[in-house]
């Protein structure tokens, strides 16, 4: 890996965020005030350079965040920038209602976009070519004059310079005659490809003494390249948002081209000692969103450092940087290693260790063998640390002591209006002594759990502290219908600690029962190892 500078990039780019504004265009997300307002406390923190906040003349809330934000930010490294259209058609700019409503946001910079394709001015706005040059120009001239910094996004830029070149560079003009600050070059619908890009920004820059931004749309799958190839012909501000958020298939992910462009190209982004809060921020930013992110997303994914197949592994034990691309700490994330039927000796040594179990050399070759016949019956261990430790225990001749089943007992009962109650008894021995226990609970697994805590826990104190958290079930083979294997995983907690634990049958309950035994003997382990009392 290399963060020197490459020669003939710029030595810098502005970072200008638009989670706020493009990124709240993707559908299912719908933020508060309160929200934006702690995304945007992330994103200072993370010291972009801008942060587009929303559109205030568009609805109550983005006015409501401008009005806000002077007393509740007091951003550090960020200048806040409102959103909004050029003048209408027909319209004086000082009559326009957008253009006061962007006033009104009192920010010290704004940005405005604008038709740049000429079948979007006369199909989309209906108005003539000479109209939309003349709307840029005097939207951009009319705040520059009440003393504000103005970004000028080239609302399909790409499509328009492909088709008609001459009328996309005249807004361009219009735009920089006028003043603005960045020619923000858009590619609205998404669809353009790398090579081109780098010709058509490359084409941009010699004709234009104004800084030039870009601004790309995922569409093509391309965002993230595309922002790297406008910078490698002379782009110096790219927009994007976190975890690319954004209309249909996203803009530019913020969280892959900002490592991207320091520690591959060398490019000063966001001040260098801060890109380590970059996952923190992808994972805060997609909590406060409410939508999962994806493990596999670029540097700050639970997956980008994450390794499966043994070969890869073994050669990490012996170098750490055989199998990752940057040191993960760099971006803030970290290594893990999963173990599953891909596993080979040394991946499950080192998840021994992880796991704090000491196994021998010998041991190794026959856990390996008995875990990947059990991941053939539809065992899934790299999700069931909890049950993978156990196996891992047992193959050094330990045997869980805490307690031994005689037997178990599920009746489920249907009353009157549908109602049903389910019942369990469990006849466990603990400590020589016979318990015989019967609880109810609203499906097997919980009268069972219940059954079963309530034998033990007059002998094992620590049971008062955990607590399952979640639940799952799968269908394996659901060809098979009724005589389908089933996986059942279970998460659990001690408020500390989390394991999960892993049961698989045709029995959905017996499953369970697996996966609960599992939960409790591991937390009965964790328990003594804490010195928590039993
Ligand atoms: C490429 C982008 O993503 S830009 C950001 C887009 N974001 C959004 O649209 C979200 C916020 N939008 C809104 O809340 C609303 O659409 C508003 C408030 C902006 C406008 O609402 P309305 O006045 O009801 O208009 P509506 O949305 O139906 O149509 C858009 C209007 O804007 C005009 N318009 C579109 N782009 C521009 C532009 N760049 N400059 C000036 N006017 C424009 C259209 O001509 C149309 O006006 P018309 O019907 O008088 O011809
Ligand atoms: C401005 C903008 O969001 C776009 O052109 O996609």
């Amino acid at each position: 890996m290399s963060s020197e500078h490459v020669a003939g990039l710029p030595s810098s780019v502005d970072v200008y965020d638009t989670t706020l504004r493009d990124g709240a265009q993707q559908e299912g997300i719908s933020l508060t005030v309160e929200d934006k307002l702690r995304v945007a406390r992330q994103l200072d923190a993370l010291g972009v350079r801008y942060i587009e906040g929303g559109w205030p003349g568009a609805n109550p809330k983005d006015a409501e965040f401008f009005r806000r934000a002077p007393e509740e930010l007091n951003l550090e490294h960020a200048t806040l920038v409102a959103f909004g259209s050029t003048r209408r058609a027909g319209v004086k700019a000082e009559s326009d209602a957008t253009l006061r409503s962007l006033l009104e946001a009192s920010t010290k910079a704004v940005c405005l976009v604008a038709k740049a394709w000429d079948y979007h001015v006369t199909d989309a706005l209906r108005t003539s070519l000479g109209e939309g040059i003349k709307m840029a120009f005097d939207s951009v001239d009319f705040l520059v004059k009440q003393g504000l910094e103005v970004f000028f996004d080239a609302e399909h830029f790409f499509d328009g310079y492909k088709r008609n070149p001459s009328y996309s560079l005249s807004i361009l003009d219009a735009a920089e005659q006028a003043g603005a600050r960045t020619l923000v070059l858009c590619d609205t619908n998404g669809g353009a490809l790398p090579f081109e890009v780098e010709e058509i920004v490359a084409r941009v820059s010699e004709v234009s003494a104004a800084q030039i931004g870009v601004h790309f749309h995922n569409d093509s799958g391309c965002a993230v390249a595309n922002s790297l190839s406008a910078v490698r012909a002379g782009a110096t501000h790219v927009q994007g948002c976190i975890n690319g958020y954004g209309e249909r298939t996203g803009n530019a992910n913020l969280s892959t081209v900002v490592p991207d462009l320091t520690l591959k190209m060398g490019i000063e982004t966001v001040p260098r000692e801060r890109i380590q809060l970059i996952t923190s921020l992808s994972r805060h930013v997609a909590e406060i969103v409410n939508l999962p992110l994806s493990p596999q997303s670029p540097y700050v994914g639970a997956s980008a450092f994450t390794h499966k197949a043994g070969l890869h592994v073994s050669a990490i034990a012996r170098r750490p940087d055989a199998y990752e691309h940057i040191d993960p700490e760099t971006v803030g994330n970290g290594t893990r290693f999963v173990v599953s039927e891909m596993a080979g000796r040394q991946s499950l040594l080192l998840k021994a260790n992880e796991l704090g179990v000491e196994i021998r050399d010998e041991a190794l070759s026959q856990v390996l063998e008995r875990l990947k016949e059990l991941e053939h019956k539809g065992y899934h261990f790299e999700v069931a640390d909890g049950s993978l430790e156990l196996l891992l225990r047992l193959s050094e001749g330990w045997t869980q002591d805490f307690f031994s089943l005689e037997s178990f007992k599920v009746l489920t009962e249907y009353k009157e209006k549908g109602e049903s109650v389910t019942e369990a008894t469990v006849k466990v021995v603990v400590n020589g002594e016979r318990v015989i226990e019967t609880a109810e609970g609203n499906g097997p697994v919980s009268a069972l759990d219940a059954a079963l805590r309530k034998a033990l826990r007059p002998y094992f104190e620590a049971l008062s502290q955990m607590h399952l958290t979640d639940f799952k079930v799968r269908v394996l083979d659901s060809d098979k219908a009724t005589d389908a294997t089933v996986r059942v995983l279970i998460d659990s907690s001690n408020g500390d600690d989390t394991w999960s634990t892993i049961g698989v049958s045709s029995n959905v309950i017996e499953a369970s029962w697996h996966a609960l035994v599992d939960s409790i003997v591991v937390g009965l382990i964790r328990a003594a190892a804490s010195s928590v009392y039993l």
